[in-house]
């Protein structure tokens, strides 16, 4: 980020009078202030390069402030509230597995990692970014916590905060207290919309998956004026190693970190790790090949359907079944070229189970619709409004794969 002050000055008597008169250039494009400044901050953006100006009033400079890195700080802070929270939850699910106190179908010990996972990345964004404004839009409020009832859950989640925290070194972030935590969660509050930054969260990805011990992650993406434009996938039980039938890598490691920012490719590195590897989606052809990707729970997304789309477009391989948004980091590096999620009739999307997994496939090459082949639209609040489901896959399956999407679909509505 660097201040820029080349500005010049067309008139002071004008510039006194606040009109669109001070004008400067910067890597070759004039910016002015008003309604002007709105045009070219366009301009600026379709450069890759962010803008944010700042005017107090007529007699003091105006500030430009650009920025060759759009978005870079917000990365960087979504990254370290990502693998925090997959610390936690790790931590949590450890815990449920091994424990004799908690059965797998007790929900206490998702719900602590829930809301443990929220209030720490709603504590890092606002710590790590703040003269950025923003707001949260997440699947969490505190209701019940603030309740006589959830006390001791509370006392709980603040414990496991702190603890990760303290896991960063004892100086790097101070301790919060019950009211701090709760406040945490509520920073999530947003409904999201067209304008501002809105970060979308879903804590914990999958809840299901948490509980049996299999696949989760937490989705952090972050909206700008309605669109996806940074996108984090902490999937804690990952392998690093492929998991369809593109064994393109290999390792022993489990947990991996997607990241993606627009116009600027989606990357893989280890949780916890740091070098990163650039990936790319399995840029197939032939679907006979391909792998598909759908829900392991069947009451998420219809198994019948995909397996009749998948007989059509002749894919030979099982279909691979796993939790959460795990799915959209597999496709991302390749692991398999085709994501299909058809959930049950009255079913609705919402924004923090797609903001993140969306913009890692498709910075990855990838494309994501919806069953018509329309880009989803997160502009509009919590909800997505999709038509029947959601399908991913590469550029060159795509055409395919819609006319199989649209072929089952007939039939299964004709023999009900
Ligand atoms: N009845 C449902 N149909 C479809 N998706 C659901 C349903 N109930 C919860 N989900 C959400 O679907 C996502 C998981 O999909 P998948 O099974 O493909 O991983 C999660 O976001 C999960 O919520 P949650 O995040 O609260 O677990
Ligand atoms: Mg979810």
């Amino acid at each position: 980020m660097r201040n820029i002050f080349s500005k010049k000055k067309k008139g002071e008597r004008e510039r006194k009078m606040g009109t669109a008169t001070v004008w400067w250039r910067v890597r070759g494009i004039s910016v002015g202030v008003g309604s002007e400044l709105r045009l070219s901050e366009a301009r600026i953006r379709r450069r890759g390069i962010s803008v944010s100006t700042r005017s107090s009033c007529c007699s003091s400079p105006l500030t430009l402030i650009v920025s060759s890195m759009p978005y870079e700080k917000e990365l960087a802070a979504a990254k370290k509230a990502a693998t925090l929270a997959a610390r936690l939850c790790q931590k949590v699910q450890k815990a449920l597995l091994q424990s004799d106190v908690h059965s797998k179908s007790d929900k206490s010990p998702v719900t602590v990692a829930d809301y443990g996972s929220q209030a720490l990345i709603s504590f890092i964004l606002e710590r790590e970014l703040p003269s950025e404004p923003f707001s949260i839009v997440a699947e969490e409020d505190s209701g019940d916590l603030r309740k006589e009832s959830g006390q001791e859950t509370l006392k709980r989640i603040t414990e496991l905060v702190n603890d990760t925290l303290a896991s960063e070194g004892s100086n790097t972030f101070p301790s919060l207290t019950t009211d701090e935590v709760l406040a945490a969660i509520d920073n999530g509050k947003s409904e999201g919309g067209s304008v501002g930054k809105h970060w979308v969260l879903d804590p914990i990805d999958g809840t299901k998956g948490f509980v049996r011990g299999d696949q989760y992650a937490i989705a952090l993406g972050l909206l700008h004026e309605g669109k996806v434009v940074l996108g984090v996938l902490a999937c804690p039980n990952l392998p690093l190693a492929s998991i369809g039938s593109n064994q393109q890598h290999s390792s022993n490691e489990v947990g991996c970190l997607f990241f993606a920012k627009v116009g600027d490719g989606t990357y893989m590195q280890a949780l916890g790790g740091s070098t990163q590897t650039r990936v790319h989606v399995w840029d197939i052809d032939n679907p006979e090949q391909a792998s598909l990707f759908e829900s392991f729970e069947a009451a998420h997304s219809s198994h019948d359907l995909s397996g009749s789309i998948a007989e059509k477009l002749g894919v030979k391989a099982p279909p691979v079944r796993i939790d959460s948004q795990a799915k959209y980091g597999a496709l991302s590096r390749g692991d398999g070229a085709i994501y299909l999620r058809f959930p049950h009739k009255g079913y609705r999307e919402k924004i923090w189970d797609h903001a993140a997994g969306s913009i890692v496939v498709t910075e990855a090459g990838g494309i994501v619709t919806d069953a018509a082949g329309n880009p989803l639209d997160f502009s509009k609040g919590k909800f997505l409004d999709v038509d029947t489901g959601i399908i991913v896959t590469n550029q060159k399956l795509m055409p395919s794969l819609l006319r199989a999407v649209k072929e089952a679909l007939n039939e299964k509505a004709s023999s009900l």
